[in-house]
């Protein structure tokens, strides 16, 4: 884990020119990084700060080449963690009395698209009027976060927002979108942001495990005769986290999907 973390480091050291073939052009593309370090952008009145690298590393592996053992250490991370979210799907889905079968033919996590993001959180003159990431949840089934050991993360209980910074050598797990989804609204996704400080750089390390991109992923068909009603509509995997980044992209609409430009996690009533 401090091999991830230290080698991510390196990636943003690494002179502008190499990485500028990574600087994001699409939303969608496989390898990107770049940076939100920018003042009043939309509708936000506070400082976005952060730096970032986002890769695809599963079903296909996308890292780049430098620094050199980045491939190595992103490959052995993730496949490492992939499994355990399989882990931590298999047993929440037992302990609802799902059939085994019946969530692997679902959610294929033979194929789960899982990505690797690196924030990098410099030192900030002014940290009261500036965020890390504003408040969001994350997509996918469990995102696990690992860091630099500064503080930093943050996850609202009962309207309040509480320092969530784990210990060092440790994975913390959050729940996500999909789940909260699939179980029919049982595991609520975490609320959570990122603060910074002006006296150390923060690295965070974040990797989320979610279904096979073609995965429809509505509410598990067992719970939904349990309860009566499913609450959310079910929506491809792939085009659920295309049309998020979208709204990420205009920093509005977090959650908004393209069904009716409702939020898929809005309570979803038949009558
Ligand atoms: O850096 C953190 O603590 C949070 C990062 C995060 O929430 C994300 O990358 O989705
Ligand atoms: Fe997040």
């Amino acid at each position: 884990m401090s091999a991830t973390v230290t080698t991510a480091r390196e990636f943003f050291s690494l002179p502008d020119h190499e990485k500028k073939k990574y600087e994001a052009k699409s939303a969608s593309d496989p390898i990107k990084c770049g940076n939100f370090n920018v003042t009043n952008n939309s509708n936000q009145n506070f400082t976005l700060w952060r730096d970032y690298l986002n890769l695809y590393v599963h079903p296909y592996f996308h890292c780049p080449n430098k620094p050199q053992l980045l491939r190595e250490v992103v490959l052995e991370y993730t496949e490492r963690t992939r499994k355990l979210a399989r882990k931590l799907v298999e047993s929440v889905s037992e302990s609802l009395d799902l059939e085994q079968h019946y969530v692997d033919q679902v959610l294929n996590l033979d194929s789960s698209f899982q990505l690797f993001a690196a924030n990098l959180y410099p030192p900030c003159p002014q940290p009261d009027q500036a965020i890390g990431i504003p408040p969001h949840t994350d997509p996918g089934l469990f995102t696990f976060l690992i860091h630099n050991g500064v503080a930093g993360l943050q996850i609202e209980h009962g309207g309040q927002w509480f320092n969530a910074d784990s210990p060092p050598g440790s994975i913390l797990v959050n729940a996500a979108e999909q789940l909260q989804i699939f179980t029919n609204g049982r595991c609520k996704s975490v609320r959570h942001r990122a603060v910074v400080n002006d006296k150390r750089e923060r690295i965070s390390i974040v990797v989320a495990n979610g279904p096979a991109g073609d995965a429809v992923v509505g509410p598990a068909a067992a719970l939904v005769r349990k309860d009566g009603r499913a609450i959310y509509l079910p929506m491809k995997y792939e085009e659920y986290v295309e049309a998020r980044m979208h709204g990420l992209v205009k920093e509005a609409q977090l959650t908004k999907s393209r069904l009716h430009g409702k939020s898929i996690l809005d309570e979803h009533v038949d009558n």
